[in-house]
């Protein structure tokens, strides 16, 4: 499977392309990074600081190697990733995108690209997150309507988007095992009349040094709560998942997949 990753530089890009070079299932074919960094035409290994050269550049213009891959992996910003679906869908090539912080038309438009491409949109890759998201549901469906749903997240003083990708995801998943929109119920910070009503979901970011990611997701009873709790200790858990991801949608039809369908949950 040949694999271009976007923004090998970032926190995320390095890790998915030391985390590709060492797997025999993924060649990597080009690295794609912003216009005048000082990396651009130098090999990939350098950019992603692999330990050693693998042979293909980091190139500033995505439609000069997107012919050359099967899957390109987007973990970037918001607007690249947005430049990055265009560019798929014009050459009809399978994209796994983990950027986060897009509005519900942004969330739209990759949901259509299913039509025409292998699209996998996943705002956590990580294995056990996942196994949470499932753990909220069967909470949320028993328990949401009589507890007061709080959400908890952390992350790095440089994460752009609050509240995070996961945390929304969260709350879609509990809102719906509940029979709402998450638009209907979400509250965001301490703000309003206390006691809040019972079904809503309250959301607190914390942005803080280097932290990489802690979602705790609290159900508070009277004399009693219960915490479902994901902390990662660095961003590899995400890094492996992404590349699962990648491998998982090479050769497949068309469609909107979504790291669920990796993992069989
Ligand atoms: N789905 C998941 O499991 C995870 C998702 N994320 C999300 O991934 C995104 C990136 O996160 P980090 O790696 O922490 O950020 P970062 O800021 O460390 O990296 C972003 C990368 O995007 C690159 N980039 C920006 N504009 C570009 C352009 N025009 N062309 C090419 N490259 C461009 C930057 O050069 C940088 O290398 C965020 O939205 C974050 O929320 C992060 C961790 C896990
Ligand atoms: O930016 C991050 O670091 C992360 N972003 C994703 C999100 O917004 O949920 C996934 C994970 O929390 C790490």
């Amino acid at each position: 499977m040949k694999l271009i990753v976007v923004g090998p530089r970032g926190k995320m890009g390095k890790l998915i392309t030391q985390i590709a070079a060492s797997r025999d299932d993924i060649e990597l074919v080009a690295g794609v990074a912003p216009k005048g960094r000082d990396y651009i035409g130098k090999d990939l290994g350098q950019a992603a600081m692999t330990g050693s050269d693998l042979g293909v550049p980091v190139v500033d213009d995505l439609s000069s190697v997107i012919d050359d891959c099967d899957v390109i992996i987007d973990f970037s910003t918001k607007e690249m990733a947005m430049e990055v679906l265009a560019l798929a869908l014009e050459h009809k090539k399978a994209l796994v995108c983990g950027t986060t912080g897009f509005t519900p038309d942004e969330m739209q438009r990759f949901r259509d690209a299913g039509k025409e491409i292998p699209m996998l949109y996943a705002a956590n890759t990580s294995k056990l997150v996942n196994v949470i998201n499932k753990l909220l549901e069967v909470a949320a469906a028993v328990i949401g309507e009589e507890a007061d749903i709080e959400i908890l997240e952390m992350h790095d003083q440089w994460k752009k988007d609050a509240p995070s990708g996961t945390s929304k995801e969260m709350g879609e998943i509990m809102a719906h095992a509940m029979g709402k929109e998450l638009a209907d119920v979400a509250v965001y910070g301490r703000q309003g009349v206390s006691p809040r009503e019972k079904g809503t979901i309250g959301y607190h970011s914390l942005r803080a040094g280097n932290i990489p990611s802690s979602h705790t997701v609290y159900f508070g009873f009277m004399g009693e709560r219960m915490e479902i709790t994901h902390h990662s200790y660095n961003w590899e858990c995400f890094a492996r998942g992404a590349c699962d991801c990648a491998v998982f949608l090479a050769g497949k039809e068309a469609g909107f997949y979504t790291i669920k369908d990796v993992l069989h949950l």
